[in-house]
């Protein structure tokens, strides 16, 4: 129970939202106190997005009220709620990619129209709070150069520059690195410290182990506990969020290793000539998969992994090398991409999906080469509850707009277009980003399935643990370069990190 005489800063009192037929908030209540950290958990879909987005001014309430240090107040957009001292950093970025981090950071200040030399206290602390949290940043950078944590990073400096007294965080954590999550958590803590009051909603029950005060668990629009977090188990949080306790991933089978069915022999791209960017290059990557491989792709964020992942996918024109399947040439000039490709890529909204049509459409698009002149809906929809259904995407609605999807529900839409033939390639970027623990041990099994059916995986993740514990072999991206590969029996984290930073394989 939560302690009676604590004070909140912020009260939503019966905060119900409709989306059409859908309640995607069901009279919800919460209480927000400054100096805490408040972890908002529950499964893809739950609400928890659109409760927060109804106190940022975003979303309109359909019923209840919010409360501010004790006063009703009406929140009608993200200005309001700034001008009442609430930020909120989303899942999606609104930075401007070809701009520079300085600047991004200028436009979202209230005081750029005096310019950033003008406020020169308000830049250095800014800057400051950059390179605490993001040392590797520099202003000078390109948004469109950064990794996807790194603009993440950037989104939260942009945040706390509105010294804000309460901070609302939508899966911040999700495209972090472990070293930043680190980092990450240490300036949520100091955050509330200084009397902030911080939301955080988050699928990781570490978040919760490493700074939350308190929990709050939603379930179909309604908050259905909340507590401290010191009288929560993870079971227990498991248990409300999910409805099950039993979630253990049992470990693919080893792959076949026969003969290599991907070949990958001194594979070099620039996705962009003008940046020098390591990100932006891989050079002479030499890497063989056997039928069935996981392999895992581990490395510091922006160190090629993404461009990798779309040469292997077959978007970039021109590549040096050669790519091999099953002995015949991976793409060929001038050819639509192989059916049996499988990409899931990072940023699902921006690389995965037509974020304006509906899910049918989207269900479908692998297979718009062969569409017929006079394409037969009734086939599509179909084929799209039929994903719908086994992919547990929600709501089951073929006719809504991909973009109205909840954060995780857009990435399991993904997952199905992508999961559910047969694959001979899948290539997976972060493939359970946004998704909650039900729904990730689903695509795990969905993706050693694949595995044990004969597919190669290229496994792209920055979780050390669960390359180690469920990829056959690890291979490391350094400055674009494989810098070690090794069978995931043998590798150690020492190792790993060294490649990781630079070190080399000794032969
Ligand atoms: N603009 C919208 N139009 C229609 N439906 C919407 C819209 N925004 C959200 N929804 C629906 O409301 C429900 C709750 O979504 P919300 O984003 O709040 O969930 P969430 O708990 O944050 O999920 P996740 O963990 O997947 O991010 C979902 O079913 C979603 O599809």
């Amino acid at each position: 129970m939560r302690d009676p005489k604590r004070q909140s800063i912020v009260q939503l009192q019966g905060i119900s939202k409709r989306f059409g037929a859908l309640i995607a908030n069901d009279q919800v209540s919460l209480d927000i106190a400054p100096g805490e950290v408040l972890a908002l958990l529950g499964e893809n879909g739950a609400g928890k997005s659109t409760l927060m987005k109804i106190l940022y001014g975003f979303y309109q309430a359909d019923a209840g009220r919010i409360l501010i240090e004790g006063q009703p107040v009406t929140i009608d957009s993200p200005h309001t709620a700034m001008r009442l001292g609430i930020a909120m950093v989303f899942q999606q970025f609104s930075l401007i990619e070809n701009l520079t981090v300085a600047e991004n950071l200028m436009l979202a200040s209230a005081k750029a129209p005096r310019g950033v030399w003008v406020n020169r206290t308000h830049w250095v602390k800014s800057h400051s709070r950059l390179s605490e949290l993001a040392p590797s940043i520099q202003p000078t950078n390109l948004i469109r150069n950064l990794a996807v944590g790194e603009k993440q990073l950037v989104e939260l400096v942009k945040a706390l520059d509105a010294d804000a007294r309460v901070v609302i965080l939508d899966e911040p954590t999700s495209v972090l690195t472990p070293i930043e999550t680190q980092r990450f958590w240490m300036l949520i803590r100091q955050l509330a410290d200084q009397g902030h009051a911080v939301v955080f909603i988050t699928h990781k029950l570490e978040d919760v182990r490493a700074c939350a005060d308190c929990t709050a668990v939603m379930r179909k629009g309604r908050v259905v506990d909340m507590s401290p977090a010191r009288d929560r188990t993870a079971k227990e949080l498991v248990y409300m969020m999910v409805g099950r306790e039993n979630l253990a991933i049992v470990n693919p089978v080893p792959p076949s290793p026969a003969y290599p069915r991907l070949q990958i022999q001194n594979l070099s791209a620039d996705s962009d000539a003008s940046s020098r960017s390591s990100a932006s290059t891989i050079r002479n990557v030499n890497l063989a998969i056997a039928a069935g491989e996981i392999v895992g792709i581990a490395g510091v964020a922006g160190n090629g992994q993404q461009l990798f992942a779309d040469v292997l996918a077959g978007l970039l024109p021109s590549v040096q090398g050669t790519m091999l399947l099953d002995g015949t040439l991976l793409h060929r000039a001038g050819k639509s991409s192989r059916q049996d490709i499988a990409y899931i890529p990072e940023q699902p909204l921006q690389n995965g999906v037509a974020a304006e049509l509906d899910l049918v459409a989207n269900l479908w698009a692998k297979k718009i080469g062969k569409m017929a002149f006079f394409p037969l809906r009734a086939k599509q929809r179909t084929h799209a509850a039929r994903l719908i259904h086994a992919f547990d995407v929600q709501p089951p609605d073929p006719t809504l707009k991909a973009v109205n999807l909840s954060g995780g529900n857009l990435q399991k839409l993904v997952l199905a277009r992508e999961l559910s033939d047969s694959p001979s390639l899948i290539i997976a970027c972060y493939p359970t980003m946004g998704l909650d623990i039900a729904a990730t041990q689903f695509v795990y099994e969905k993706l050693f399935q694949h595995a044990q059916s004969r597919a190669c995986i290229v496994w792209i993740s920055e979780s050390l643990d669960d390359l180690l514990q469920y990829s056959h072999r690890i291979a490391v991206l350094f400055r674009g370069e494989v810098v070690g590969v090794v069978e995931t029996s043998t590798a150690n984290r020492h190792q790993l990190g060294q490649w990781m930073t630079g070190g080399r394989e000794v032969a």
